[in-house]
């Protein structure tokens, strides 16, 4: 079983990611997860923070050597914009004398579409700044950090590899019969400004950002993960919450700003005849099976059924709107606008990395699950005995 957790506020002074149950043997090392987080602060649209701000990565323990050793990985993400924040954010009591007036003043006009008004509400605070430093996807560095152990772990063990990419940002679509990228197509995804793997729509979707910068307003849309080489018969069809489909769109959804999770053609295969939504077996040539076609992202029955998993991830636009919406000040009950200072305008690119990072996770969760192993040696051993296994008419 992998177990994982993140601390940390967003202007505190570092995050904290732990993940545990990651076998021995994992070759991972500093860069690896740096090279991660500079993937998620990529993308057109993102706000002033992400060209100032640097994540300062410290591995604290769970690697010797650069290789895993079966404890628990901690994982140190160093916010540079501590200094700024040391008063605001000390954990020990501070003199109200030191503090910052202008930096420390409580945020009283809750912002619709994030968590400020409920968090207060819910923990009882009469500001919503502690809400936010939680809240906000600051958080999602650490996701990406354990994800690269995740994304390793399971290259390593299996030769399975992930990518990510943008199918849309707010209007505008990639073709629906636009290309698929592959694991190699990463970087070219990462050069581009929007990670959109069709050139054209890459333009109108940067076209789109600089209209709605000019509009002080904000953007949402929707990010695929692709995962490459996986084995049939991971997740199971025998209980709901060992469904594969239902781990993944739990992951995804506990994404700040994630609303809809698609698996495969999701709700579009709502829309067709069964004729038309489900993927016919045939024999190939050497006398194995596959499909004529994945509508289903590579999950039937609550498992992979080894094609290509596919899944989306709606992402609804920045809540903090430049063009600041209507709100109440809830020190005063007067009527107000949302407290603004900077936000990103898109963010559906970098989300698109959180995203692959979470189901990375989450399939590591389940290839230990039918694997087990200690090592990342045990681990390949049972999977290789296991796809063996398989009467060869089921292959
Ligand atoms: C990568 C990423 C960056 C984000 N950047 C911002 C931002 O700059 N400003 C903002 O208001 N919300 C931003 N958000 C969205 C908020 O975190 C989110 O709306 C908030 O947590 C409430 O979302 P929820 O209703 O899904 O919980 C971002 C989300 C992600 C995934
Ligand atoms: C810092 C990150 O994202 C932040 C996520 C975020 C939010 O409300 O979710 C709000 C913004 O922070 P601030 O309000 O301080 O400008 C983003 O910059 C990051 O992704 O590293």
């Amino acid at each position: 079983m992998l177990r994982w957790l993140t601390s940390g506020e967003s202007h505190g002074p570092a995050l904290v990611g732990i993940v545990e149950g990651v076998p021995a043997g994992v070759e991972v090392v500093t860069s690896d997860i740096q090279d991660a987080l500079a993937r998620r602060r990529l993308g057109y649209g993102r706000g002033a923070r992400m060209k100032f701000e640097k994540d300062e990565v410290r591995i604290l323990a769970g690697l010797r050597h650069g290789v895993s050793q079966g404890g628990p990985l901690a994982i140190e993400i160093g916010n540079t914009e501590w200094p700024k924040w040391v008063d605001v954010m000390a954990s020990d009591p501070v003199d109200p004398a030191l503090l910052d007036r202008a930096r420390n003043a409580p945020l009283t006009r809750p912002r619709p579409g994030h968590a400020d008004l409920v968090g207060m509400r819910k923990y009882a605070f009469d500001d919503a700044r502690p809400v936010l430093e939680r809240a906000s996807a600051r958080e999602t560095a650490t996701r990406v950090a354990l994800g690269t152990v995740a994304a390793k772990f399971l290259e390593q063990a299996l030769g399975v590899r992930l990518v990510s990419h943008v199918t849309s940002i707010g209007p505008v679509f990639a073709p629906e019969d636009a290309a698929v990228p592959a694991p190699d197509d990463t970087a070219y995804l990462d050069a581009d400004p929007v990670r959109c793997f069709d050139k054209d729509t890459s333009d109108r979707m940067v076209e789109e950002i600089d209209q709605c910068h000019k509009d002080a307003d904000t953007l949402g849309g929707v990010v695929e993960v692709l995962v490459y080489g996986l084995p049939s018969g991971l997740g199971s069809y025998v209980h709901g919450d060992r469904r594969l489909d239902a781990k993944l769109a739990a992951a995804l959804m506990g994404i700040q700003a994630i609303k809809g999770v698609e698996v495969g053609d999701g709700f579009r295969t709502a829309a067709r005849r069964g004729s038309q939504a489900h993927d016919e077996i045939e024999r190939d040539e050497h006398g194995k099976i596959r499909r004529l076609s994945n509508r289903a992202g590579g999950i039937e029955g609550g498992m992979t059924n080894g094609e290509i998993v596919r899944v989306r991830a709606a992402m609804k636009p920045i809540s903090t709107v430049p063009r600041a919406l209507a709100t109440v000040d809830v020190a005063t009950g007067e009527v107000a606008k949302a407290q603004h200072q900077r936000s990103d305008v898109c963010a559906v690119p970098p989300a698109a990395v959180v995203a692959e990072a979470m189901v990375a996770l989450t399939i590591m969760d389940v290839v230990l699950e039918k694997f087990g192993g200690d090592s990342v040696g045990e681990v390949r051993r049972n999977a290789q005995a296991y796809v063996e296994s398989i009467p060869e008419l089921l292959q």
